[in-house]
């Protein structure tokens, strides 16, 4: 049961940095629950606010619905304690409202609701969408505004009057004008996370569009790192957050543009280079290459972020 409600778990989430998951598999490309626990295990002890078990990172979208669940039910186990743990929700409204109450049931504290598959849709029905979601569970509702999911700045105003769980928006757009809109009508009865990829690399500017954390996927491998560029970020020390874009994040972008779906890929490829390996991707996925890691590991040494308990791990 969630321990949390959901202005409470709103407030939590903002002020602090996001860890979103790989999901581990072993060699059969199934779901290696003792690799998992221990990365959960790993993750969850670091100062972060809040753990989103089989987002985007943590491969949600390869998941069946009760591979979906069996990971959530893992985290809040392994995690829940010290870390509030958030679901993924997603596909049709139905597959959406079950994928809430599998959530619900393991005990989440709330609901990351992804973009509907494959359909073109506008506002009245994504309002329909949200609010049958929200309406079907008790826990906090954060709507992800990517792909065919754009919500605008009045739609996410009648959610936020119509349903007191509705407590978030997570963009991964990118688009300033949109952001500004849905920000200024909607303020602190929201708050607001970034998830464009490598979501570090926007991160100082997107604060002053009320964006006050944001998924960090490298947290998974240089979570030390991550925290720091999460503190220097909320201090608005640009020096200090242009210096780690420099070191680290900029060149780390360079490796993950070799090929597409690289955004995921690359963060089990950290994994493997600093010796905690969560295993392969699933397909359509493609892992990366024996020179892509040992570059990432090379990378990683050059600027100084392994992690300091894997300092002395070499790359599987
Ligand atoms: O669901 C997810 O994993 C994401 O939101 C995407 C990433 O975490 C993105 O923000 C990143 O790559 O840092």
């Amino acid at each position: 049961m969630a321990q949390y409600t959901p202005q409470e778990l709103a407030d939590k989430l903002k002020e602090g940095l996001l860890s979103f998951p790989v999901t581990a598999f072993d060699a059969d490309l199934k779901i290696d629950e003792a690799a998992y626990r221990t990365h959960l295990a790993w993750q969850s002890s670091f100062d972060v606010a809040g753990l989103f078990a089989a987002g985007g990172t943590g491969e949600g979208f390869s998941l069946t619905p009760e591979e979906s669940a069996r990971v959530v039910r893992m985290a809040v186990e392994e995690a829940g304690s010290r870390v509030p743990v958030l679901a993924s929700a997603g596909g049709s409204t139905a597959q959406a409202i079950q994928n809430a109450k599998d959530a619900e049931a393991a005990g989440a504290e709330g609901l990351l609701l992804l973009p509907p598959y494959l359909t073109e849709c506008d506002q009245a029905g994504l309002l329909a969408h949200v609010s049958a979601v929200c309406s079907a569970t008790s826990i906090g509702v954060i709507v992800y505004n990517r792909a065919n999911a754009v919500y605008s700045a009045d739609t996410v105003a009648k959610l936020a009057d119509r349903h007191p769980n509705f407590i978030g928006f997570k963009d991964a757009l990118g688009d300033i004008e949109h952001l500004t809109k849905v920000y200024a009508k909607n303020g602190d009865r929201l708050f607001y996370l970034g998830g464009l990829p490598t979501a570090e690399t926007f991160a100082l500017p997107l604060l002053q569009l009320g964006m006050s954390t944001y998924s960090s996927a490298m947290y998974n491998f240089v979570p030390e790192f991550a925290l720091e560029f999460y503190r220097d970020v909320r201090n608005q020390d640009r020096v200090a957050v242009n210096e780690k874009l420099n070191r680290f994040v900029l060149p780390y972008l360079d490796i993950r543009d070799r090929a597409k779906g690289y955004g995921v890929s690359i963060v089990k490829g950290g994994l493997k280079a600093i010796g905690r390996d969560a295993g392969s991707v699933r397909p359509p996925l493609q892992d990366l290459t024996e020179q892509d890691v040992a570059d990432l590991s090379a990378l990683i040494d050059a600027a100084g972020v392994r992690p300091r308990d894997a300092a002395m791990a070499q790359p599987a």
